[in-house]
C-alpha cells in the first residue's frame, strides 16, 4: 500500500487527454496563455463565495450540505465499509479473521488469478452505490475525485501507469465520458502517476452486465478488449494499475488484465472505488 501520498499542484502528465476529458472539466492546467490563466484564477476567486452560497458542497451519498467538497455527512460516512486486511493474499477479498499473510481465499485457490491484486476503497453498499451511479449516469464528474481520494491509499508504490477500464466508443458517445477515465485522471492528479485512457480499448460492444451471474459476465466480455501493437512499449515490463468504478465478479477487469499481460505488462493490479464482497456462486 502507498505509504506516502504525493500530491501535485499541477496536472500530472496526461499523454492521452481526449475531447471527453475537456467536456468533463478536466482541462485545468492546459491554458497556454498565462495572463488568461491569471484572469480566470482571479475571477474564480471572486466568484467563489457566491458559488459556495448557490452550490454548497454536498454529501456524495445523500446530498446533505457538508463543510467542504468531497466529504460525506456523518451518517453516510459511518455507513461506509473501508476495506483493509485481513484479506486473501492474492485478491484482497476480506477474510473474517487473520489466518496468516499467505492465506488465499477459495476462489483464488480454485483459479489462480491473472491480476496482481484487487483493491477497492469501500465495500459496495447503499452509499458506495449512490456515488457510483451519480458518477456513471448522473454526470457528477467531481465524484471521481471523491472516489480517488479514498482509493489512493491502495495505490501500489511501484505503479508505473494508470489505465482505466475502457468503454466502447458508442457508449462514450452516448454518455459523453468514461467514469473510470475520470477516476484514473483524478488519481493521476493526486498521485503524480500518469494515466492513459486511449491505450486499452473495448473493441466490441458488450451488453450491460446487470442481472448476469459471473459466468455469463465472463462470456460476454471475453475477447472484448484490445491494445494496439504501437502501445506495447508503454506497458511492456511495467506494473500497470487498472482503474474501474465497481468490481463485482471481476469478469471485466480479468479480461482487461489478460489483454495487458499478453501485451507484455509485468504485473497488473486492479483498483476500484467499490467492490461487491458477497458474490455467491453462479
Ligand atoms: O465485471 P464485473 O466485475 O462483474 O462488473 C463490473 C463492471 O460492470 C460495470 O457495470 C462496471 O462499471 C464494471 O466495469
Amino acid at each position: 500500500m502507498r505509504a506516502i501520498v504525493r500530491r501535485c499542484a499541477i496536472a500530472a502528465p496526461t499523454p492521452s487527454r481526449s475531447i471527453k476529458d475537456f467536456r468533463c472539466g478536466h482541462a485545468e492546467g492546459l491554458c497556454a496563455d498565462r495572463s488568461a490563466a491569471t484572469s480566470a484564477a482571479m475571477l474564480s476567486r471572486l466568484l467563489r463565495p457566491a458559488i459556495a452560497l448557490a452550490l454548497p458542497p454536498r454529501c456524495a451519498g445523500c446530498g446533505a450540505i457538508t463543510d467542504s467538497d468531497h466529504r460525506f455527512c456523518a451518517e453516510c460516512w459511518g455507513s461506509l465499509r473501508f476495506l483493509s486486511p485481513p484479506w486473501c493474499a492474492a485478491c484482497h477479498r476480506p477474510l473474517e479473521y487473520d489466518q496468516g499473510p499467505d492465506t488465499r481465499c477459495g476462489p483464488c485457490l480454485a483459479r489462480p488469478p491473472v491480476h496482481a491484486g484487487v483493491d477497492a476503497a469501500v465495500a459496495y453498499g447503499p452509499v458506495a452505490r449512490t456515488l457510483a451511479l451519480r458518477l456513471k449516469y448522473g454526470g457528477r464528474a467531481s465524484l471521481a475525485q471523491t472516489a480517488a481520494r479514498h482509493m489512493i491509499r491502495h495505490l501500489p508504490d511501484d505503479a508505473h501507469l494508470l489505465v482505466p477500464v475502457p468503454l466502447h466508443r458508442w457508449r462514450i458517445w452516448s454518455r459523453g465520458y468514461n467514469q473510470a477515465g475520470l477516476i484514473a485522471a483524478a488519481l493521476s492528479r493526486e498521485s503524480g502517476i500518469s494515466w492513459d485512457g486511449d491505450l486499452l480499448v473495448r473493441s466490441r460492444r458488450t451488453p450491460v452486465l446487470q442481472n448476469m451471474g459471473g459466468n455469463a459476465r465472463r462470456r460476454v466480455v471475453r475477447g472484448a478488449f484490445a491494445l494496439a501493437p504501437k502501445h506495447r512499449p508503454r506497458v511492456a515490463g511495467r506494473h500497470i494499475v487498472l482503474v474501474d468504478d465497481v468490481y463485482t465478479s471481476g469478469a471485466t477487469t480479468d479480461a482487461c488484465v489478460s489483454t495487458l499481460r499478453q501485451a507484455g505488462a509485468e504485473r497488473v493490479s486492479v483498483l476500484c472505488w467499490a467492490r461487491v464482497i458477497d458474490t455467491g456462486p453462479d
